[in-house]
């Protein structure tokens, strides 16, 4: 049996949403930029995927999403339109983010750095969240932009996006938003959480990889990340990729209706309850960040005296796709960044394993991938030199 447990690193383009993209290669193929009918034949669904977004996220039809290629380029879109509207030509020169961040927003914050601008990169609390308080106190009068996550691709951690949102307004800062691992999760709503810019990616939500979208609230200023033709009005150059943003539009939909989201809500988070509490009744297991204000799908789990790489092999050979953390750090053995910012130990920040589900699991799935987790534990641990579990006198040994 295969059983895929890695949905925030990637998700199965639904069905559904690979039908609506269908036209778009061989039959509606023109560019949407031309005049002609082969141009204007894409229009109509570039249309409804664009209304499916702004329903999705709740945008004002005044405001702006621009399509990219994916959330690293929305987010790299922002802070350095940011930098270069409000540092660079402007009298700011600080920005306030977190330490837990996915590196697209660490990475480009860490290059401003290094061309002078100041940045302030806040821990989580003991629950792994960032503290809406926090955030007040590092604002400054130079600060040009607030951007904390909605929801931690490791951990499933929300973030208190609407306060941080209060907070920022009454600050006249501008505020963005990192919402990824948000959207088809939970609800997502642009004008309650008073975000001035958000990111997302299609492929965390049953859409097309290579897609994403830039929010923009109205009336915002935001210089372009990419110069040349007219598309989006001049905000984002390039031919637009019409089956994709079909696509991610339609994912949108899918995924972020009311009874989607309840459907998360409910029968998602039951499996991944189920699969979790299996796993903790393991001694020595933990959840890193704490089981408290998640996204239902996902799960962070510490093995001791289990590597986290060597859990990998053994659950890929019977057929089960998990991750140790995020995908894009997957090939760095060095400790998980992030779990070491949740306050884990070396050791624990060595055998975290995350579990992150989706709409397409069944609980068939989920009771095989307990089976060959809890015999992939005794099995690691029976090989493992530094651990000794010495059981108490209810514990079964492991
Ligand atoms: C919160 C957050 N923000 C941005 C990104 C980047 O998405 P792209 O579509 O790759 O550009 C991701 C993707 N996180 C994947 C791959 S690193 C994970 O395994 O956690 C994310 O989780």
């Amino acid at each position: 049996m295969e059983v895929y447990l890695d949905n925030n690193a990637t998700t199965m383009v639904d069905p559904i949403v690979f039908e609506e993209m269908k036209p778009f290669f061989c039959e509606t193929y023109g560019n949407p930029n031309s005049l002609h009918r082969f141009g204007a034949g894409t229009h109509p669904k570039m249309m409804e995927a664009l209304d499916y977004l702004y329903t999705g996220i709740n945008a004002d039809d005044e405001d702006d999403i621009i399509i990219t290629s994916n959330a690293t380029e929305s987010i790299n879109t922002v802070i350095k339109g940011v930098w270069v509207d409000e540092i660079l030509n402007g009298n700011k020169n600080h920005i306030v983010t977190s330490e837990v961040e996915h590196p697209a927003v660490t990475a480009a914050c860490r290059f401003l750095e290094a061309q002078g601008v100041s940045v302030t990169y806040l821990p989580v609390n003991e629950n792994g969240v960032i503290e809406a308080n926090t955030v007040k106190e590092n604002i400054k009068d130079d600060t040009a932009l607030v951007s904390i996550m909605w929801a931690n691709n490791e951990t499933g951690k929300l973030f208190p996006i609407e306060e941080i949102g209060k907070i920022c307004k009454e600050a006249n800062v501008l505020f963005h938003s990192d919402a990824t691992q948000a959207i088809g999760k939970v609800l997502v709503d642009v004008q309650k959480a008073n975000l001035d810019f958000m990111s997302f990616s299609a492929h965390k939500f049953h859409g097309p990889k290579g897609v994403g979208g830039t929010y923009i609230k109205k009336g915002v200023k935001l210089t372009p990340l990419l110069h040349g033709g007219e598309q989006m009005g001049g905000k984002r150059a390039g031919t637009v990729d019409v089956a994709s943003m079909v696509g991610m539009g339609y994912a949108m939909h899918l995924a972020t209706n009311e009874m989607a989201l309840a459907y998360e809500d409910n029968h998602v988070r039951k499996l991944r309850d189920r699969l979790e509490n299996a796993i903790l009744e393991l001694p020595e297991t933990l959840v890193i960040g704490g089981t408290e204000n998640r996204t239902p799908n996902t799960t962070l789990i510490s093995i001791r005296g289990v590597e986290g790489e060597s859990m990998l092999w053994d659950l890929n050979q019977k057929g089960i796709g998990a991750s140790t953390g995020s995908a894009c750090a997957s090939e760095d053995l060095e400790a998980n960044p992030v779990m070491n910012a949740f306050g884990s130990d070396s050791e624990l920040a060595h055998t975290g394993v995350r579990f992150s589900l989706s709409r397409f699991n069944t609980q068939e799935q989920i009771d095989y991938a307990i089976e060959v987790i809890v015999n992939a534990v005794k099995r690691l641990r029976n090989l493992s030199s530094s651990y000794a579990y010495a059981p108490k006198s209810h514990e079964s040994g492991l």
